[in-house]
């Protein structure tokens, strides 16, 4: 099989890496493009065997599967300049984008894959919705590669956004979470802050491992180390009495931003 990729960035140059050096896809079937070439010959630099088009038409030539791989804004950009035909499979890996939309303005087949950072380390979610003319062979190949890389999960059009927010944004929002509670360690605990951060991924490592083993799920992780009268207790209680909307407003900013990406991008 034969793949290119539209859009060299976080998303794009990291799928090339973890579905190469994974052993999915071999690096002489992969074509690759981005408006800023050197960002595609940096990854040439690592992948010898990999193909740096000249153009979009190029890439679409040389690929039966087409990754595009720029921002929601950027999508009409690249549609214009390409068109895949019927045997072809293009695969879009933003949310806003609703798979109907595409299939709407070509004709070739469409699938939505969403994936994460967390594919990087073969590890993680990529969410997949399917278009209404892709074929079982697609399917199948879609699967196979990204089965390398992650957990493949199909997600209907309705749940893409709160689906997206857990699985790819949830590495920065955790992140975020992370960061201020190491920051909370140094003021309040007087610990410095290399040595708090080495604590919280060491911590975090711990906690993955518990998880990817199901030794513990997250109810029963809370229950163990809540020992009655303890300090946990006391810190959850601290958690509680201060978290109020922060998740409920955190979905509904994203849903807001979805909801006005929808609106204003053009294919
Ligand atoms: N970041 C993430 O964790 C995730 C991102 N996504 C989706 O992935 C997509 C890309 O995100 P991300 O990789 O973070 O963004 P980046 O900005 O890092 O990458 C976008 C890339 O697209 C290139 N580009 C833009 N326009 C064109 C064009 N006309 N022709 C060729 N290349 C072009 C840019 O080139 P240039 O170098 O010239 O700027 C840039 O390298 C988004 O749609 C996002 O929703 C999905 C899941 C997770
Ligand atoms: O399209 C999305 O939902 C992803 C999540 C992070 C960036 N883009």
């Amino acid at each position: 099989m034969r793949y290119g990729i539209i859009g060299t960035g976080n998303m794009g140059s990291m799928l090339i890496n973890a579905f190469i050096s994974s052993g999915a896809v071999d690096a002489n079937d992969v074509t690759i493009y981005n408006r800023t070439r050197k960002k595609a010959e940096w990854i040439q630099n690592q992948f010898k065997e990999i193909t740096v088009a000249n153009s979009v038409k190029d890439v679409v030539r040389e690929s039966e599967v087409v990754f595009i791989c720029v921002k929601p804004h950027d999508y009409k950009d690249i549609l214009s300049q390409c068109s895949p035909n019927a045997s072809q499979c293009l695969v879009s890996i933003t949310s806003p984008v609703a798979v109907k939309d595409l299939e709407n303005i070509t004709s070739c087949q469409v699938v939505r894959t969403v994936p994460s950072i967390t594919n990087r380390s073969y590890s993680g979610v990529s969410l997949f919705t399917y278009g209404d003319r892709v074929s079982d062979f697609y399917k199948d190949e879609l699967h196979s590669i990204f089965s390398h890389i992650s957990k493949p999960v199909v997600i209907e059009e309705e749940s893409i956004r709160s689906a997206s927010d857990i699985v790819s944004c949830g590495p920065a929002f955790i992140s975020f979470l992370l960061e201020n509670m190491i920051s909370a360690a140094q003021e309040v605990g007087g610990m410095s802050k290399e040595k708090a951060t080495q604590l919280t991924e060491e911590m975090m490592i711990g906690l993955g491992t518990l998880l990817e083993k199901r030794i513990y799920t997250l109810p029963e992780l809370m229950e163990k180390v809540t020992v009655k009268g303890g300090v946990t207790g006391e810190g959850i209680g601290a958690l509680e009495d201060h978290i109020g909307d922060l998740f409920l407003e955190m979905f509904k900013a994203t849903h807001r931003k979805h909801k006005e990406d929808k609106r204003t991008i053009q294919l």
